[in-house]
């Protein structure tokens, strides 16, 4: 008998169709025993990727028939607790997509619930940490090679995004990943956090204005910014530049084919996170399946990296309205040490 670990995969849309895929396809150690998944059309066909799969509609259903040996949530931010909550009853081990949940009060719930189990149970699907060029980026700042930190100027740019996509979601959906990502690279917490309006991209759908400037401000006293700008309309682009005392690096530049013809030199480059964080994905999948194989059950964010993110999105969503808004955090309790 194989003593692959059995996911459960909670939702199959976007996220969860291709976790479902790289699992069956790309992933050592792991199966998909069951996909969760209430609309029938996403159900059936997130189940030609995932043979032997069983279809729940609850994963209240797919602990009860003893299917998964561990959880990948994938369904929107809102129901991420209503799914954490059975999961971390039944002592399940899970990856969930970000956001842990959308506000601290609730991500405050699940802390207080995996504390009741013996170790952490949660990674949070941060992917950014498993890129590689990210991961040089952070060996770099730690090495101190260039000399300190001094400034971190980020890119955040999505071609466009649907009418569903709200003003707040700049932060919560997509500023999100900066909030985990630079306390990550710099080693220093968000102490605050500003908004700035540019001018407006008449291109944005009506109810949005944006691109906006988000200015951090980390403990150690870098300076952030991030342009987070979602209607670019040519690509998918995630850059940082690092300003040293001695020295620049830079991340996220195009790298795909270069061809050259009719007198125009080009790069091919991503126009979805789907592919350009495709490595990314796959690693933080496979690390996380290792983990859960070798008992250790978490190799990434978890959930107290996750409360600290939803702290510092209820900052970004404040200064959406003006001012400098400081992000004051608890102590870390131990079981997160
Ligand atoms: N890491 C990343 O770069 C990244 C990118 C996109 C989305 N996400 C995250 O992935 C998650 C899913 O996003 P998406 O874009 O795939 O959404 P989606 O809307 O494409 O798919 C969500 C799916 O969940 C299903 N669903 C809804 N409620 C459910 C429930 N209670 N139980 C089971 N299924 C339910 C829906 O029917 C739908 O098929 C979100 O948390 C989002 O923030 C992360
Ligand atoms: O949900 C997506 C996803 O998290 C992407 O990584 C991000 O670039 C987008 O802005 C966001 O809308």
């Amino acid at each position: 008998m194989s003593n692959d670990l059995r996911v459960g995969v909670v939702g199959a849309g976007l996220m969860g169709a291709d976790h479902i895929a790289r699992i069956t396809h790309r992933i050592a150690g792991a199966v998909v025993s069951a996909v969760v998944e209430p609309d029938a059309g996403r159900a059936a066909a997130a189940a030609a990727n995932a043979p032997g799969a069983q279809a729940f509609a609850r994963i209240e259903d797919a602990i009860a028939a003893d299917a998964v040996d561990a959880v990948l949530i994938a369904v929107p931010g809102q129901f991420h607790e209503p799914v954490l909550v059975p999961a971390l009853a039944a002592g399940l081990p899970i990856l969930c997509e970000k956001p842990l949940t959308p506000d601290s009060a609730s991500s405050w719930r699940i802390l207080e619930l995996e504390q009741k189990l013996a170790r952490p149970h949660i990674q949070v699907g941060f992917m950014r940490r498993f890129d590689a060029e990210y991961q040089a980026l952070r060996a770099l700042v730690a090495s101190g090679d260039s000399g300190e930190l001094m400034l971190l100027r980020c890119a955040h740019r999505n071609p466009s995004v649907p009418d569903s996509y709200t003003q707040t979601m700049l932060i919560n959906d997509s500023v999100v990943h900066e909030f985990d990502v630079v306390p990550w690279l710099a080693g220093s917490p968000v102490k605050t956090v500003e908004v700035k309006y540019p001018r407006r991209n008449s291109l944005s759908p009506a109810h949005l204005r944006e691109p906006i400037l988000v200015l951090m401000e980390l403990e150690n006293g870098v300076l952030v910014d991030v342009e987070m700008n979602v209607s670019v309309q040519f690509g998918y682009q995630v850059a940082t530049e690092a300003v040293f005392e001695k020295g620049l690096a830079r991340i996220g530049q195009p790298s795909g084919l270069q061809t050259w013809r009719d007198g125009r030199f080009s790069v091919a480059d991503h126009v979805s996170f789907t592919t350009r964080f495709a490595a990314a994905y796959d690693e933080q999948i496979q690390r996380w399946v290792n983990a859960v194989r070798a008992g250790t059950l978490v190799d990434g964010p978890n959930a107290w990296d996750g409360y600290r993110v939803a702290l510092a999105c209820e900052a970004g969503v404040k200064a959406l309205d003006g001012g400098v808004i400081p992000v004051e955090a608890p102590e870390r309790p131990a079981f997160y040490a």
